[in-house]
């Protein structure tokens, strides 16, 4: 699993330690800098970095005392030498004490990114894959990204809650990573050799909501042919997700609230009670306290889920994280339709740092998704940007016009490097743009996504498993 790259930098030289963290985190690089030796070495007490660029001449301890514990303690961590004296005797001591590499002074900022990412490889390939801290990973699942001080908050709740299996309720624009967190509350929980169910409770309609959630026995009403154990059983010891609470019927939430009271429930038709054991997470984009004021949501369920609340900051109010984004999702996205990564131009990274990104972590993905696909180079250039992104009005949606023109390229490119198979691999990547496009404009109803795309309703269920669309 590819995760964002944390690299350190030692220099008493602000400037140096200003343009260096600048460029590592324009290219997706999390950086982290001290003014002596002395502080990295308390510092790795706590944490380690994937490659470390350090000074010689420090106050304190200097940067060559650092390499050389380094190799003695961390021999994995590839450390970069960097000097104003670029002498030749800094030089062979650099690399005599294990330096990857040794960087006089005053250098390109480009050459300098280019060692450090050589750095990194080295040390994923020494290492393998190894999460720092701003990636919280979830064990078999995916990680969560976030260097800003909100979704450090996010982690340290996580953190917290890390021991106890009590009820949360996750608030945040759609998005935003409310799932991915509540995975992650389960992952991190004592429960979590247990179960991990989610219900998107918008999604489902209303009728079926009950038998969902409750299962229901045989013959309980026209097509129940058979008993069937509703999510609260599935979940039994581990957790139930209730996506967009706000969202649940009025008669549903005195289910849900006495289920919460007394930890019984019945199926639907049934007359016997089945005791379970499960951690309620729910998560909404709405104001709940709102519509417990208008009388739309019950205030008992309201106390009874807001426990802990842990609130996911939109994407807008932690724009330094958008180039860890981006760079995540450009890797993932390269992996899922294999095909090499790319990277984007310092102008796009600072351009898309701007934009309002209205559907949030989603929309940046899919972004990424898109780029791969329809970007003609190696490196992303404004050039390549879909219409829309061109523009930060956020209530302005133009149509890209040059999607044929960018498909024509891409089409030219991928045949021009002898790659086979064009429709078998491209027709998926469509398929899957567009369903997820029309279940976000049904809000995950899949009947009207059908209609939408002239599909019929088994086609769609049969499409979403075969494309591994998620359901919005
Ligand atoms: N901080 C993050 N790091 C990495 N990926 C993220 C992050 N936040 C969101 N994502 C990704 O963005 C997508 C949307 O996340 P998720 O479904 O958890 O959002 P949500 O808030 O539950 O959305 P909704 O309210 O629409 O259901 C997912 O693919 C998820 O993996």
């Amino acid at each position: 699993m590819p995760h964002t790259e944390n690299v350190w930098v030692a220099d008493d030289d602000r400037s140096i330690r200003w343009v260096l963290e600048r460029t590592l985190q324009k290219a997706g690089i999390a950086a982290r800098s001290f003014e002596t030796a002395d502080q990295v070495i308390a510092a790795l007490r706590s944490e380690q970095p994937d490659a470390l660029m350090t000074d010689i001449r420090m106050p304190g301890t200097d940067g060559l005392i650092l390499l050389e514990r380094m190799q003695r303690e961390y021999p994995s961590i590839p450390v970069i030498i960097m000097t104003a004296h670029s002498d030749l005797e800094s030089a062979v001591s650099a690399y005599q004490g294990g330096a990857f590499e040794y960087l006089p002074k005053p250098f390109d900022v480009n050459e300098a990114l280019e060692l450090v990412r050589r750095a990194c490889k080295m040390r994923r390939e020494r290492e393998g894959e190894k999460a720092p801290d701003q990636v919280l990973e979830l064990l078999g699942g995916r990680d969560i990204i976030g260097h800003a001080p909100a979704m450090q908050e996010v982690f340290r709740a996580i953190g917290r809650l890390s021991k106890s299996s009590i009820t949360a309720l996750i608030t945040g624009e759609s998005g935003t990573g409310k799932e991915l967190v509540a995975k992650a509350l389960h992952t991190h929980s004592p429960r979590s050799s247990k179960p991990f169910i989610a219900l998107n409770t918008a999604a489902i309609p209303r009728e079926l909501l009950e038998s969902e959630l409750f299962g229901h026995e045989k013959g309980a009403f026209t097509g129940a042919y058979a008993q069937r154990k509703g999510r609260f059983e599935q979940a039994d010891g581990g957790a139930l997700f209730l996506d967009e609470i706000g969202d649940m019927p009025a008669e549903l939430q005195t289910r849900l609230l006495r289920v919460l009271a007394e930890g019984t429930f019945y199926r639907v038709g049934g007359h016997t009670p089945v005791k379970v054991d499960v951690r309620i997470i729910a998560a909404t984009h709405q104001n709940l306290e709102e519509l417990v004021h208008k009388g739309q949501f019950r205030e008992d369920l309201f106390h009874r889920l807001n426990v802990i609340r842990i609130h996911n900051p939109p994407l807008r109010e932690r724009r330094e994280d958008i180039p860890l984004l981006l760079n995540h999702f450009l890797h993932r996205a390269a992996e899922e339709l294999q095909v090499e990564s790319k990277t984007l131009s310092s102008r796009v990274t600072e351009h898309l740092q701007t934009l309002p990104w209205p559907g949030n972590v989603r929309q940046l993905e899919n972004t990424c998704r898109w780029l791969t696909v329809m970007a003609s180079g190696r490196e992303i250039v404004m050039d390549d940007l879909p219409a829309e992104l061109l523009d930060s009005d956020p209530g302005k949606t133009e149509i890209p016009d040059n999607w044929e023109k960018a498909l024509a390229q891409f089409a030219d490119y991928k045949l021009n490097k002898g790659d086979m198979n064009l429709l078998t691999e491209l027709n998926p990547i469509f398929e899957r743009i567009l369903l997820q496009a029309a279940l976000k404009k049904t809000g995950g109803r899949k009947i009207e996504a059908a209609d939408l795309l002239g599909w019929g309703r088994n086609t769609l269920t049969r499409k979403l498993k075969e494309l591994e669309v998620e359901d919005v």
